[in-house]
């Protein structure tokens, strides 16, 4: 609840959010460059068929690259749609060069009539946006509780790795984390690879 932790979810969101919006330019390209060398080293990235992965927004890393370099080796790249009931995410493809439309929160979404879409059990890799994480794996999304939802009831379900891509400066000591928060498999960063 609000105001009874030090660090609520919505305080710590504001201040996460303003520190990845900070790093720009030069900066920001050459720690992209990094964490998109890192993430396409993974075992989980090379034995990925079918991936999930957010278009950037918000000072986000820009995923751009990384579905180039998808494409480039056969993979099929998928972006999240909100789907407002249930209130989760659908993913339809894209390719690099294909037009894309706004939806809900003008997050640029493949339009619905051209592109094949998947549930995330279809997925072998989902390689998710973070406001921040801590060491223990927890995640702090944009607060629409989107991938929350998505991931919920999976179970054991090892399918798909589930991978944040963040900036080192979005890890903070101790994530606040209710029943419902999603743990993640793996962080990566422009400085590691934190895996769980
Ligand atoms: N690039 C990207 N795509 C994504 C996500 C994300 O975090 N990043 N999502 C991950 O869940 C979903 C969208 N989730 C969102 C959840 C809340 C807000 C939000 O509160 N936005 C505004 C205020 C509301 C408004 O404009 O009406 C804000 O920026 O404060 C935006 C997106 C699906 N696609
Ligand atoms: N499995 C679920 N079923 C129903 N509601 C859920 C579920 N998971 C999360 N929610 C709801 O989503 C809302 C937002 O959750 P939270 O603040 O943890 O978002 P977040 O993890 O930062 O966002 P996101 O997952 O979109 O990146 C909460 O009000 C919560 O009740």
């Amino acid at each position: 609840m609000m105001g009874t932790h030090p660090d609520t979810k919505s305080d710590l969101r504001r201040r996460l959010r303003a520190r990845r919006r900070r790093l720009r330019g030069r900066a920001a390209r050459r720690a992209a460059a990094l964490a998109t060398r890192r993430l396409t080293a993974l075992d989980g990235w090379q034995r990925a068929r079918h991936i999930g992965i957010y278009w950037p927004a918000d000072g986000e890393i820009d995923t751009r690259p990384l579905i180039a370099a998808a494409t480039r080796a056969g993979k099929h790249v998928y972006l999240p749609v909100i789907r407002s009931s249930p209130g989760d995410l659908a993913f339809r493809r894209h390719r690099p060069g294909d037009p894309l439309q706004r939806g809900r929160f003008g997050l640029p979404i493949p339009p619905r009539a051209r592109a094949p879409q998947r549930r995330l059990a279809g997925l072998d890799l989902l390689v998710m946006p973070l406001v921040g994480f801590d060491a223990a794996g927890h995640r702090l999304g944009m607060g629409g509780g989107f991938y929350d939802r998505t991931l919920a009831g999976r179970g054991r379900c090892r399918r798909p790795l589930r991978v944040g891509l963040a900036y080192a400066c979005q890890q903070h000591p101790a994530i606040p984390h209710d029943r419902w928060d999603q743990r993640l498999d793996r962080v990566v960063t422009d400085r590691t690879v934190h895996v769980w």
